[in-house]
């Protein structure tokens, strides 16, 4: 792949007057010795040459917002719209991308910046291929920069919020990366700590949880002085109350200049915006679907269904609806039943197992190994309902789930997004039906925002309870955080480690 820069590029281009005139982008990144090195990133030759109105076009059918503060002309990074458009790299990163036939919008619009070292704030719908916008340019940065082979500190560090999306998230950078050259951990509560410590020895990226990472890191066990990359995965939950502090002592080490910090979510409330400023540097805000808005989006291939219910009729409607799904079909649908309690999801669980459905759960009151196991039966299918609280609602890639039930509403409008995100990902189409109460009416003008964005029916019994939107608390995630009791934590809100 030829590579030129920028202002060699411009010059091959059509006439007109190219918003994208502009030198490659550079940026300092610290090196081993502590001397900083420049980063570099100039367009593929290929990219160059793609006339500025196919970019354009792109931007504008992908409904793309580029906010550089640094830069009025935001547009200077080309999206990189073909894996043949990507910067060289040796260690065949890129041979798994074979399997897609091209980049998706986020990672098209992300890449190129994060080649050139900037930080960014990425927001994008559920299924988009979030992971690898942010864990290709991560892999790609640690196999150039590398100067030894055996890394005593980490280079990289991904934060995510549960235990089973870093293991995805894991799963996702050996499949790219190889163990072997990457050096990739991951580390999280709930199992043993001497493994993790002794895999810290020769970790240059690790995906952690933020509990155990604190953990490790106070009895020091892992020193992130090195790191140059730090990814929140999920950022708005990251920020939120249950982790802020966390992340605060987590990043001490790693001042932001330093350090190029990367935060990808589907979901980007106000209230967390301030805060994300603090732990980045003039970062670049990329949006697809438009601008970063108040209300959250959801994924427009997800036929949303509300059905406003009696509490007490909300088991009987369930085991109606897996009927259909279970039984009309020459093979079982995949199911995601969502529940907000730990003991209600234990509860729906034999309540499906008794009706004779193949059914696993996944929860805080289980043992990690159990999660692990539950989580891989759904996956495989050799369990065709999976009941989980919101431990699962973000993130996790589950191939094929047809239909996400909502037996109780979440605690916020953005976890209700991120739970119905579980089905229509990578360009599929899937179904979300939530049976919502009386109780849950403080959320319905949020909800009815949702909706309307993504062009869904709203139905009038929903309509009845009211249109306003409670306004976020200026330092908390989501209105309702307050009214949660949070000395009872353990049975209502699962806060992972
Ligand atoms: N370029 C691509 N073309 C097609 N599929 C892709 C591409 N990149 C990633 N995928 C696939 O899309 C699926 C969803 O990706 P991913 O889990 O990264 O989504 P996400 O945006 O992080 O979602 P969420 O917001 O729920 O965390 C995965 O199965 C992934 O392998």
């Amino acid at each position: 792949m030829g590579k030129r820069s920028h202002l060699e590029s411009t010059e091959q281009r059509p006439k007109k007057k190219s918003k994208s005139e502009k030198p490659a982008k550079a940026s300092k990144d610290k090196q081993e010795n502590g001397d900083e090195k420049t980063v570099s990133y100039s367009d593929a030759s290929a990219l160059s040459e793609i006339p500025q109105s196919d970019i354009d076009s792109f931007l504008t059918e992908n409904v793309i917002k580029i906010v550089d503060p640094s830069s009025p002309d935001a547009s200077q990074f080309r999206p990189i719209l073909s894996f043949d458009h990507l910067p060289e790299c040796d260690a065949g990163l890129y041979a798994q991308l074979k399997t897609f036939s091209k980049p998706t919008p986020i990672q098209s619009t992300t890449w190129p910046l994060l080649f050139a070292g900037r930080d960014v704030i990425g927001i994008a719908e559920t299924g988009s291929g979030k992971t690898l916008g942010f864990g290709l340019p991560c892999l790609k940065k640690l196999i150039d920069s590398k100067t030894s082979k055996k890394p005593c500190q980490p280079r990289a560090v991904i934060i995510s919020p549960t235990r089973e999306l870093a293991m995805q998230i894991y799963d996702q950078l050996v499949k790219f990366g190889g163990t072997e050259k990457t050096q990739v951990t991951c580390i999280y509560g709930g199992v043993g700590k001497d493994e993790q410590r002794r895999a810290l020895q020769k970790a240059a990226i690790v995906v952690a949880t933020p509990g155990r990472l604190k953990d490790l890191q106070s009895d020091g066990s892992i020193d992130l002085g090195k790191v140059n990359y730090l990814v929140l995965d999920e950022a708005d939950r990251m920020l939120d109350k249950g982790f802020e502090q966390d992340i605060k002592d987590i990043v001490k080490p790693m001042p932001v200049s330093r350090r190029q910090t990367v935060m990808f979510t589907a979901t980007w409330p106000r209230s967390v915006r301030d805060l994300a400023a603090t732990f980045m540097k003039t970062p670049v805000t990329v949006t697809i679907g438009g601008d970063p808005s108040a209300d959250p989006r959801a994924n427009l291939r997800i036929k949303q269904v509300i059905e406003v219910v009696d509490g007490r009729d909300k088991e009987g409607r369930l085991i109606q609806l897996l009927a259909k799904s279970q039984r009309g079909h020459q093979s079982p649908e995949k199911v995601l039943v969502f529940c907000l309690y730990k003991k209600e999801a234990m509860r729906i669980e034999n309540l499906i197992r008794n009706k004779g459905f193949s059914v696993a759960g996944i929860h805080g009151d289980l043992n990690q190994s159990d999660r692990f196991r539950n989580l891989d039966a759904f996956k495989k299918g050799n369990a065709s309902v999976l009941v989980a609280t919101d431990v699962a609602a973000r993130g996790l890639d589950i191939p094929n789930v047809k239909l996400v039930i909502n037996v109780t509403f979440p605690l916020t409008v953005e976890d209700y997004v991120h739970r119905i995100g579980r089905t229509g990902r990578a360009g599929a189409d899937g179904l979300a039906i939530t049976m919502f109460t009386e109780t849950d009416k403080a959320l319905s003008g949020g909800l009815i925002n949702v909706l309307k964005a993504a062009k869904q029916d709203v139905p009038e019994a929903l309509l009845k309870f009211g249109t306003t939107v409670k306004k976020k608390q200026h330092d908390v995630y989501g209105a309702f955080y307050k009214d949660v009791d949070m000395d009872k934590t353990a049975t209502k809100i699962t806060f992972d480690d």
